[in-house]
């Protein structure tokens, strides 16, 4: 019932789906990453080194932190949609840079080698961090492989979709090394007992487990359809207030590491002065005129 075919999505959509596809590859300053933007307010980020399966490379890493640092202030971006390029998603951390970079760790005694590695390790972390502290929703669609650092990078993002082909895997306990990263463990209060299972056997998951268990929120039959969909959830999102998209993110991930009654005083806290935005009252007009809120013109923000 959750398979989606690309035949139900409008002309204009699928328009919108073959800019996204033709985004042409990286562009300086970035090498792993192309960046385009298919339709108003949505900016297209596409994994793109496909020849090596959308390794996370050296480059990768760095990129990313600049990439959504940049993003998280740029007023022409409200949403984000997140895919890879070629036959996968991504093989997960880039082995040959992992050799040099964690497995012969620079220093001159076990301190300054340990306080380098832990450095190198934060930095990893740091490029998924990113994606949560960027304000603006990002959309991730997976096809084919997710590996490794791929599933710590999509478990980062707030909406995640992935074509019937999908299968998922976590290979730390095959790296013996235990989850080192920490990244697992992002998103996964409450399944606690599905991700140990995955962490402890690396094990695959495949597409409608990943549907079952609340990894991803809808599957599609291909990656057309799949792209389709995420264009379509994302000018959906576009369309909305800025202010009131932003703050929703800040807020749901706000409660998701506190209590409730922490999250209760954040929340009247951010509403005090957010729910002065001229926003509300167009949003509520618009409501009332059965206008639908893409119709409205939202400053940026
Ligand atoms: C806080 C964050 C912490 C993050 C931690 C992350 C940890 C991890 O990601 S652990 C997981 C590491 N990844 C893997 O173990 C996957 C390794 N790759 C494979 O098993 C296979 O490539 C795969 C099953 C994905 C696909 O097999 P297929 O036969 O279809 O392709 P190949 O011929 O193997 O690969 C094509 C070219 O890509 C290169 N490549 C593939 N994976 C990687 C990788 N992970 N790193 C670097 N390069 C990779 C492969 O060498 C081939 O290149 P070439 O020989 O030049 O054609």
């Amino acid at each position: 019932p959750h398979f989606v075919l690309l035949s139900s999505f409008s002309a204009k959509l699928r328009a919108v789906v073959r800019a996204a596809a033709s985004s042409g590859g990286p562009r300086p300053p970035y090498t792993t990453l192309a960046v385009s933007q298919p339709q108003q307010f949505v900016t297209h980020v596409e994994l793109h080194r496909p020849e090596k399966l959308n390794a996370m490379s050296r480059a990768f890493w760095r990129e990313m932190v600049e990439l959504f640092s940049e993003l998280a202030g740029n007023p022409d971006c409200r949403v984000v949609v997140f895919s890879g390029a070629g036959k996968m998603f991504t093989a997960g951390i880039d082995l040959m840079d992992m050799a040099s970079d964690v497995l012969q760790p620079v220093g001159e005694d076990t301190a300054r080698i340990s306080w380098n590695l832990r450095k190198k390790i934060a930095e990893y972390q740091e490029t998924f961090s990113v994606i949560e502290r960027c304000p603006k929703p990002v959309v991730v669609a997976v096809h084919g492989a997710c590996i490794g650092g791929g599933v710590d990078l999509i478990t980062a993002c707030d909406i995640r979709l992935c074509t019937q082909d999908a299968w998922f895997q976590v290979k730390v306990s095959r790296c013996r090394r235990g989850g080192f990263m920490g990244g697992a463990s992002r998103n996964a209060r409450g399944r606690r007992c599905l991700v140990n299972e995955l962490a402890l056997t690396a094990r695959k998951m495949f597409a409608d487990e990943a549907a079952s268990s609340g990894l991803v929120s809808r599957v599609f039959a291909d990656k057309e359809a799949m792209m389709a969909g995420a264009m379509e959830l994302a000018g959906e999102i576009a369309g909305r207030s800025p202010v009131g998209v932003q703050g929703t993110k800040v807020n749901l991930l706000y409660s998701r590491d506190h209590s409730v009654a922490e999250g209760l005083d954040y929340m009247a806290s951010w509403n005090m002065s957010m729910l002065q935005t001229e926003d509300l009252m167009k949003s509520a007009q618009a409501a009332l005129e059965k206008k639908s809120p893409k119709t409205v013109a939202f400053s940026k923000l």
